[in-house]
């Protein structure tokens, strides 16, 4: 689904990406974990067309976008989930589903959205979320990790073909966290996912394929558990008791 090819990128002086190779086959979920600095938001800005590499490939579906646009990447259903949530405060939680649902069509589909099949979608999500309490609640009044979750629902709405997750767990608390591990590999089981994470009991509950970048080249790939016992790894970044 996603093939990333010898992917180089220097900013000014600095080498960011120097080689990288990252293949995520259709359905599966990936971990991208390594020290702060060493191009983990920088990939998710070179995927989503956001900057442009130096050289090298980034195969969505086996097309090559790296001379494509953002908006055109986007259409190619690439859905980035940033760190801040984007749902409207002062709307239900109900009301940003029907919004994400209907966020390819326009606004006469936001009405008629109900009507439309959406319905169905949104009472998936309500009901996977275990949302179905809050869905008149106001979303501004929802606690941050409710928040997040409900972006997630959001981001599956648009019915996207690669999921991107940028520290979906940060400033959550350590049951917010586990939590967020769970759902994301409950409601987001099949879908091509990439989750950028520092939080390591995060990465170990996610039971995902996990890739360590390190200086813009993968530094190693496998289970959380051949990871955490990898040498290199525990010397630069889990530290001495992984
Ligand atoms: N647009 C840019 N212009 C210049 N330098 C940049 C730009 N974007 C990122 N960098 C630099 O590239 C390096 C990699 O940054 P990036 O944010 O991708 O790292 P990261 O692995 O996501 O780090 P963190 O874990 O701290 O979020 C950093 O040294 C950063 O300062």
């Amino acid at each position: 689904m996603l093939q990333i090819e010898n992917l180089h990128k220097r900013f000014g002086g600095l080498t960011v990406m120097d080689g990288l190779n990252i293949n995520v086959a259709e359905g599966e979920t990936r971990c991208i974990i390594g020290p702060n600095g060493t191009g983990k938001t920088t990939l998710f800005n070179l995927i989503t067309g956001k900057i442009k590499p130096d050289s090298g490939a980034i195969k969505i579906g086996g097309r090559n976008v790296v001379s494509r646009r953002v908006y055109e990447i986007a259409r190619l259903g690439v859905s980035r989930k940033f760190q801040s949530p984007t749902i409207f405060g002062d709307l239900t939680v109900e009301d940003n589903l029907i919004i994400a649902a209907t966020g390819r069509r326009n606004f006469t589909d936001l009405i008629l959205s109900r009507r439309h099949g959406a319905e169905s979608r949104i009472e998936e999500i309500l009901e996977k979320l275990e949302f179905g309490e809050f869905r008149n609640d106001r979303s501004g009044d929802l606690s941050h990790g409710q928040r997040q979750w409900l972006e997630i629902g959001m981001v599956l709405l648009n019915e996207p073909d690669l999921i991107l997750l940028d520290e979906p767990t940060a400033g959550m608390t350590l049951a917010e966290t586990a939590r967020t591990a769970d759902l994301i590999r409950q409601v987001l089981h099949g879908k091509t996912t990439l989750v950028i994470e520092h939080d390591i009991a995060f990465v170990r509950r996610l039971e995902a394929p996990v890739t360590v970048l390190f200086r813009g080249k993968v530094m190693c790939e496998g289970s959380f558990e051949d990871i955490a016992e990898d040498e290199q790894v525990r010397r630069i970044y889990l530290g001495e008791n992984p």
